[in-house]
């Protein structure tokens, strides 16, 4: 199994393998809000609360990639379900881009293990990248998976559709669009889709660390997809990888700096920028300057 799944990932993911031997559900489920309380559980109920991402009467899509973090929120939207204040429902989607069968069967085994009920719908997104994006098919890939699962949520009677984004992703990426793109920008713990009128994206894994996930699911024994891609994976170095590295370097020197560069998108200050943009206009300080 092992070595399958190496040969099955692409060369430039990390494979995340499980350290112990696969406990019984109820023991992982137990483990999500006893041994992970501090760092998985509270970190999901807060983010829930903070941002505001559930309301009375949701119909949530948890969009379930088969990765661990994505297996980590179905989970957690779970034990959400059972123990808190049930009045949302949930629906389970995976969609499958063209994985290789062996892939594709893990996910669904994975999910069986776990109880989560999936719907699984074909998309093609991996033949049509590759006939079509050769030079970008990151890009292309993840414009086209994203409209599949809103269509997918909105065909379910869904008003909302679950990332499993985590804290990690929302740090990395305020870096990445700093030091490659010369903007400030970062990942939203919710946004309202522009196309797919009536569904709110929401990341309620936002204040939760990488790290304690991938602890989770080693604990748990479970094999989580690690890099399913067809497409890319071999071709492509990732920028993000790089950025991530980045991180760890830095936190050799400086204490505390993933949380400080979370905590600078929420303390702009709106005095001492150049410029921004709002609604897709463009502004200066200069415009402000002698009011
Ligand atoms: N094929 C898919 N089907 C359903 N949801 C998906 C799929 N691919 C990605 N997603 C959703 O988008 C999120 C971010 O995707 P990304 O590829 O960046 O995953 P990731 O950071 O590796 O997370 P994961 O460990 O859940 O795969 C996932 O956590 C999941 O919620």
């Amino acid at each position: 199994m092992a070595e399958n799944q190496n040969k099955l990932a692409g060369s430039g993911c990390e494979v995340l393998v499980p350290t112990e031997d696969r406990k019984p559900l109820h023991e992982i489920e137990r483990s999500i809000i006893k041994r992970y309380r501090k760092h998985i559980w509270s970190k999901f109920i807060k983010a829930i609360k903070e941002y505001e991402l559930i309301q009375s009467g949701d119909r949530i899509a948890v969009a379930i990639s088969g990765g661990k973090d994505s297996l980590l929120m179905a989970k957690l939207f779970q034990e959400l379900h059972r123990h808190g204040n049930g009045n949302f429902e949930l629906e389970f989607i995976a969609m499958d881009p063209g994985y290789h069968p062996d892939i594709k069967q893990l996910l669904i085994d994975n999910c069986k293990y776990l109880n989560i009920p999936i719907h699984i719908f074909e998309s093609g997104i991996f033949e049509i990248t590759s006939r079509i994006a050769e030079d970008y098919p990151c890009y292309m890939c993840a414009r086209m998976r994203r409209g599949a699962l809103y269509g997918k949520a909105q065909q379910l009677g869904c008003n909302k559709l679950a990332l499993g984004h985590h804290f990690n992703d929302v740090i990395e990426t305020t870096l990445l669009n700093l030091l490659c793109s010369g903007n400030f920008k970062t990942m939203l713990p919710k946004l309202k889709s522009q196309n797919y009128e009536g569904i709110e994206l929401i990341r309620p894994l936002y204040l939760i660390e990488e790290e304690y996930i991938k602890r989770f699911i080693q604990y748990s024994g479970i094999w989580p997809l690690n890099c399913a891609c067809m497409v890319a994976a071999k071709k492509i170095g990732s920028k993000r990888e790089e950025i991530k590295e980045l991180i760890e370097k830095l936190k050799e020197s400086f204490i505390n700096v993933d949380l400080s560069i979370f905590r600078a998108a929420q303390n702009v200050n709106m005095d001492s920028i150049l410029g921004w943009e709002k609604d897709g206009k463009k502004y200066s300080f200069l415009d402000f300057y002698h009011e």
